[in-house]
């Protein structure tokens, strides 16, 4: 049905010739490079596969290896919209993606976006969802009765009327994922789709994918860079980097040898278990004999390592200590109150990772620390400033945060500029932001555009500037997105050498297993209030929600992390 013939794309450096919404421009570049003087670099070549009716298949790679690129040539915005050149074959239930654009593809083909804002087309929760199928001619009865199963299928009915955005990042996911899912499509494609979404709402999401292939035979493709989220849903893997791409692999063949693997797979490989489980159920069956021999082992240390002070609850006496706090902190936006009486205190050395639902208030309480909200109630302090009636200069001298959405902190014109400006802002050494960006995703191309990035690459080009600066506390939103496993352990690395060296870092996640390898504490939030607030080894693996993959397979005991289990074990990383 999706049929991938000798398939390869590359990008021209066209920083000069496309239009300033950063696409190509119109008609594409289908076979034929840009204006001015360019150079290619291609992206991958020679993908050959062919995917059959029903069959969900996840496209795994490192961070910038392709895998939006290549499922945007299912739907044909490459070569038509990207300003990729398409070399070789695609075609999708026989049409061929060269001669049919998007739009000729957009009965058959739906498409969810790596960033769901960029994607709407409406203002507000209902018109979008019903926006795909009125430009499908789908009848007003029809379209009535999906809206509301569509809204119900992703706990969406609360917030129908709400302005798409004024929503919570997770929540505008839901809606881009909606909207696709609501026009019925034979075939989805999505880019990443539960990077924003809490745990919940993300098995939930993949249990209706799971659901559509199996009960309805839709075709589903989807990149994603938490396979632990995924991997058990999917019949086949295609592996991708380097620029080469596989074809359909079998997926626990594919975790043998792929340099990209979830937490469940790294116990399995550490304790050469074969074949490769890929479901909790599976790895705890298999697991019995370990969990056995390691409950006669002292209790693991928690990770990271830290002053025993600092453990669990901010102890009194550092009170006074704390480079950021707020008491009694209420939070309203337009008609939601998003944090209701928050007391929580950060001390030098501290990670603490916010966690909670969609809408729960984590970026409200990460607004409110940087003085970019206002309190309704309660008082916000950084040391001894109040944020919110301070100049900005002074405020980022003390915090420093990389938003939901990283290219709100990216002006320049290409990623060496991002870098020498960010050097000169913060008064730092010529090569400092370079260097960490280097530090977390070693290969960008200085010369690019930051539009032009891949997800991850952008993510991490924001985290650099903002950790460069090495404020006093580093505030990230959801600051995994697009990064793959290596990169995202360069980056806890880094969030340990700023927390060693007296720094504090407050990140709001959904990433559990990125909690569960760098929080100190974790802070569960729920409509806007603190329901638990003690170090991960507690919080994390009592919640079914928030506990990562090790936790769940050697419960009740408390590992967090397959370091912990090799360090105990002795086994071999
Ligand atoms: N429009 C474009 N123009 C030029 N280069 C591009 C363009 N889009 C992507 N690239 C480059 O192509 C490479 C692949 O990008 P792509 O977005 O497909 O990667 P990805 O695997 O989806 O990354 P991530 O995991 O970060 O989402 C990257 O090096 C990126 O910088
Ligand atoms: N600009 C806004 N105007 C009105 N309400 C808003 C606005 N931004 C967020 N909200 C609402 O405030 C509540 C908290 O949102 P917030 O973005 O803090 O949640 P979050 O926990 O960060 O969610 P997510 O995990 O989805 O990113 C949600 O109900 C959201 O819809």
């Amino acid at each position: 049905m999706i049929s991938f013939d000798a398939v390869g794309v590359s990008y021209a450096d066209t920083s000069d010739d496309r239009d300033a919404s950063g696409h190509g421009a119109p008609g594409g570049s289908a076979g034929g490079a840009g204006t001015t003087e360019t150079t290619d670099t291609t992206v991958f070549s020679g993908a050959t596969f062919r995917v059959p009716e029903g069959e969900l298949v996840l496209v795994v790679g490192p961070t910038g290896s392709g895998k939006s690129t290549l499922l945007r040539c299912i739907n044909g915005l490459v070569p038509h919209f990207s300003g990729g050149t398409l070399h070789g074959t695609v075609t999708v239930a026989g049409r061929d993606t060269r001669t049919h654009r998007p739009r000729d593809l957009a009965d058959l083909v739906g498409f969810v976006v790596q960033d769901p804002l960029s994607s709407f087309v409406t203002d507000t929760v209902e018109e979008e969802i019903a926006y795909g199928m009125e430009a499908l001619g789908v009848d007003a009865t029809s379209m009535r009765r999906r809206v509301e199963e569509t809204l119900d299928l992703l706990g969406l009915a609360d917030v129908r009327g709400r302005p798409l955005r004024d929503l919570s990042g997770g929540q505008q996911q839901r809606v881009a994922i909606g909207a696709v899912l609501a026009a019925g499509p034979r075939i989805l494609v999505l880019d990443e789709p539960t990077s924003a979404l809490d745990p919940v709402a993300a098995e939930d999401v993949l249990a209706t994918l799971h659901r559509l292939v199996h009960d309805l035979g839709i075709t589903v493709v989807v990149a994603e860079h938490r396979l632990e989220r995924v991997i058990h849903h999917a019949d086949h893997v295609v592996l991708i980097g380097d620029g080469r791409v596989s074809g359909l692999l079998d997926p626990a063949d594919a975790m043998v040898t792929s340099p990209i693997y979830p937490p469940i797979i790294g116990l399995g490989r550490a304790l050469r278990w074969s074949p490769l489980p890929l479901s909790i159920r599976d790895a705890r069956r298999r697991a019995s004999e370990v969990r056995e021999s390691l409950a006669l082992l002292p209790a693991p240390s928690p990770t990271p390592a830290r002053p025993a002070a600092l453990d669990g609850e901010l102890p009194e006496g550092l009170d006074g200590a704390a480079v950021a706090r707020v008491d009694g902190l209420s939070v309203r936006r337009g008609s939601v109150v998003a944090l209701r009486s928050v007391s929580v205190a950060v001390a030098p050395g501290e990670v603490v990772a916010v966690m909670g639902r969609n809408g729960a208030g984590k970026s409200t309480l990460l607004s409110a620390l940087v003085g970019q909200l206002r309190p309704s109630a309660g008082t916000v302090r950084l040391g001894p400033l109040d944020p919110s009636g301070a100049r900005p200069a002074e405020v980022v001298r003390r915090a420093g945060m990389v938003p939901q959405d990283p290219s709100l902190i990216l002006y320049a014109e290409s990623v060496a500029g991002e870098c020498t400006a960010a050097d000169r802002d913060f008064g730092l050494p010529r090569g400092t932001t370079a260097g960490v960006l280097r530090r977390i995703v070693p290969d960008v191309d200085a010369e690019q555009h930051p539009r032009d990035l891949s997800e991850g690459q952008r993510v991490s080009l924001a985290l650099a500037v903002i950790l460069a600066s090495e404020p006093d506390v580093v505030l990230l939103d959801e600051p995994t997105r697009g990064l793959d496993y290596a990169a995202k352990r360069r980056l806890v690395a880094l969030l340990q050498q700023l927390a060693a060296t007296g720094h504090a870092v407050v990140l709001a996640t959904h990433d559990v297993e990125l909690a569960a390898e760098v929080a100190t504490r974790v802070v569960v939030l729920a409509e806007g209030e603190v329901v638990a607030d003690g170090s991960a080894a507690s919080v994390l693996p009592g919640s079914p929600a928030f506990a990562p993959q090790v936790s769940k397979i050697l419960h009740p005991l408390h590992f967090l992390t397959v370091d912990q289990v090799v360090a105990a074990t002795g086994a071999a990383s």
